[in-house]
């Protein structure tokens, strides 16, 4: 497999200069992030820019001052070395004292380059996850929008120094070379043309090589995906034991390798092409630098030249191709990192779905929750609700069955507003959901999902995520564990709720799969003003008792609010004051327990199955 052939054959500099675009804004992420250190770097790389040509100049100073000095003490009738080597090493101190100069503008360089590689690597981080927080969830279901995402997270968070880096190192190179050019100009303007044409063939072949690589790193991110996948699931303690137990090791390693194997012969014909070509291009470079190494040394020769201009001219000569290629090579990985920073930029410009909503009160307190003839779909997908209309007031309990993916999950998401209707429309208390202040409708619900989440943090921090506000407040924790039930297996812990859940950390204690459920339950508990409580299959890990319990105190808790409830158990089911049967999408049958019975439909023959296992 090779990238599509328009992914890679675009002219080498199409498009060249266009995607400077982002050194602006890299720069200007710089600057926020520290002015003192960008105008430090702006500084040092203007001290380290003009300093070797004037380290050059001296060199050409001093070689002349000892030939004269050897002239004139050879000549000399009473010679007095020191009369005669004094000003040499004079111009020998001063050139110890510019390279010193150098040596500490470079170190100024690196020392504040690493400082805002650290701080600059955080604060795109920062960017990059706040940007994650604004995202709908269906954006992150887009498998496009994640690749986007994890090739951010990799490059991005370096990229924008190196091309600050590339910057200044491209701005210190041609202060090198300006200055390089005013003594090499004294020697021929052709010396500094042949200095160009010389470097030009192996910018050019940097420049294509840099954007092919960028298209292949592009082109294969669903792979690399699969591979940081392969990674979790192969090294993690949640997927491990399923992992040993199938002996799935083999297969899934043979997979993460020939993942890799795939992608390094990419990698491979690329370096090599590229390296081929800088060679052979590099030859141009050195075969100018030896014409005019032989023309300074015949100019020499032929006394226009003094052995100091010599010297200098070749120093200048060589350090000058090496500050343009440089500059050149610079060029073309700035032109590189912008590609990656349109990458980030990319997906930091995601639009996000403007917070329209702004109520925190219904036009008809009260009401409660309303479905009126919702149908729904997912992104590209057939509809998976069809027609749904319900009427649930303050009080009342509601409970959802149906068969796997029938739609019960995904009728909760779109009542929590995770989705949006993509026909009828949902209202709380006589408001439609869409017109409700995302903070006033995520305080009047308490959910837990059959999926939620297990913090790797401590016990009481895996309560107090349910209430932002009250996530450090212990009173409440016990509050909301003893509602859940959890209280009873928090205290016999070791350090009650201080103690750390999960493998992650040390010391870190894991739960068996009911209490983990128990403490998510108590999680919904922290809200305390959420009216509307939605516990999907809460239970399913617990055992009968705790069961029974689990809903005697979740009817004593709820009686004066919304309760929906999903779960197959119709133990749990059958007090529920109205039971929606949900089939494919569709409400088929709906009524009490009594009257579902009576009905000899599909709930009266589900239940009449459960209740014959257990005889
Ligand atoms: N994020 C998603 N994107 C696309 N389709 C989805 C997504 N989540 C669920 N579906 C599909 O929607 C349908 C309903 O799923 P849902 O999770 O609502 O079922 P459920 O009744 O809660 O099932 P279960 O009893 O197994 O929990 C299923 O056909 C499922 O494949």
């Amino acid at each position: 497999m090779s990238p599509p052939a328009s992914e890679t054959s675009s002219s080498p500099l199409s498009g060249f200069f266009g995607v400077f675009r982002y050194s602006r804004r890299a720069l200007g992420l710089v600057w926020e992030t520290s002015r003192w250190m960008m105008l430090g770097l702006a500084l040092c790389t203007l001290v380290a820019g003009v300093l070797p040509a004037v380290a050059a100049w001296v060199g050409q100073l001093i070689v002349d001052g000892v030939v004269s000095a050897m002239g004139t003490y050879q000549a000399a009738s009473d010679p007095n070395l020191l009369v005669s080597i004094t000003p040499v090493l004079q111009l020998v101190g001063i050139e110890a004292l510019i390279i010193a100069l150098i040596a500490l503008a470079q170190r100024g360089l690196s020392a504040q380059q690493s400082l805002l590689r650290a701080l600059l690597g955080q604060k795109v981080n920062v960017m990059i996850l706040e940007k994650a927080g604004s995202l709908s969830l269906s954006q992150f279901e887009d498998s496009e929008l994640y690749d986007q995402l994890t090739r951010a997270r990799r490059e991005a968070s370096t990229r924008p120094l190196a091309l600050v880096n590339k910057t200044f190192g491209l701005l210190q190179n041609a202060i090198s070379l300006g200055s390089f050019s005013v003594l090499l100009v004294q020697f021929s303007p052709w010396a500094l043309m042949i200095l160009v044409v010389g470097a030009l063939p192996v910018f050019i072949s940097e420049a294509k090589f840099s954007g092919d690589a960028f298209r292949l790193f592009r082109w294969r991110s669903p792979q690399t995906r699969m591979q940081i996948y392969l990674e979790t699931v192969l090294a993690r303690e949640d997927s491990i034991k399923e992992v040993k137990l199938f002996g799935l090791e083999g297969l899934f390693l043979k997979r993460y390798r020939d993942i890799f194997t795939q992608l390094f012969a990419e990698d491979r014909r690329l370096t090599l092409r590229r390296e081929s070509w800088g060679f052979l291009l590099g030859l141009l470079g050195t075969l100018t630098f030896y014409l005019a190494y032989s023309w300074v040394v015949i100019e020499t020769i032929a006394g226009t030249l003094t052995l100091g201009q010599m010297t200098m001219y070749l120093m200048v000569f060589k350090q000058g191709q090496a500050a343009l290629s440089a500059s050149l090579t610079a060029i073309s990985g700035m032109y590189e990192d912008n590609l990656y920073l349109s990458n980030l930029y990319e997906y930091l410009e995601q639009p996000v779905e403007a917070e329209t909503g702004t109520l925190a009160q219904g036009a008809l307190p009260g009401d409660g929750l309303r479905f009126e003839h919702v149908s729904f779909s997912y992104p590209g997908g057939a509809d998976v609700l069809h027609d749904i209309s319900l009427h649930l007031t303050p009080g009342q309990s509601l409970a959802l069955v149906g068969e796997n993916g029938s739609g019960k999950t995904t009728l909760i998401k779109l009542l929590t507003r995770l989705y949006h209707p993509t026909q009828g429309r949902i209202l709380l208390d006589g408001s439609d959901l869409r017109d409700w202040s995302t903070q006033a409708l995520r305080e009047r619900t308490g959910v837990i999902f059959q999926d939620f989440v297990r913090y790797q943090l401590q016990v009481g921090e895996n309560l107090g995520v349910g209430d932002t506000h009250a996530f450090n407040d212990e009173q409440r924790w016990q509050q909301a564990a003893r509602h859940g039930m959890a209280d009873d297996f928090i205290t016999r812990m070791a350090s009650g709720y201080q103690t750390q859940l999960g493998r992650w950390f040390k010391n870190g204690q894991e739960l068996s799969g009911g209490q983990w459920q128990k403490i998510a339950l108590s999680r919904a508990y922290m809200r305390e003003n959420a009216d509307i409580i939605v516990l999907d299959e809460p239970t399913a890990a617990m055992d009968a008792a705790a069961e029974a319990d689990v809903f005697a105190r979740f009817r004593e808790h709820s009686y004066n609010k919304m309760a929906i409830l999903i779960s197959h158990r119709f133990s749990t089911v059958r007090s529920a004051d109205l039971i929606l049967v949900i089939d494919q999408g569709h409400i088929i049958e709906r009524g009490t327990h009594d009257e579902l019975l009576a009905e000899n439909g599909r709930y009266a023959k589900l239940f009449q199955l459960q209740a014959a296992g257990y005889k």
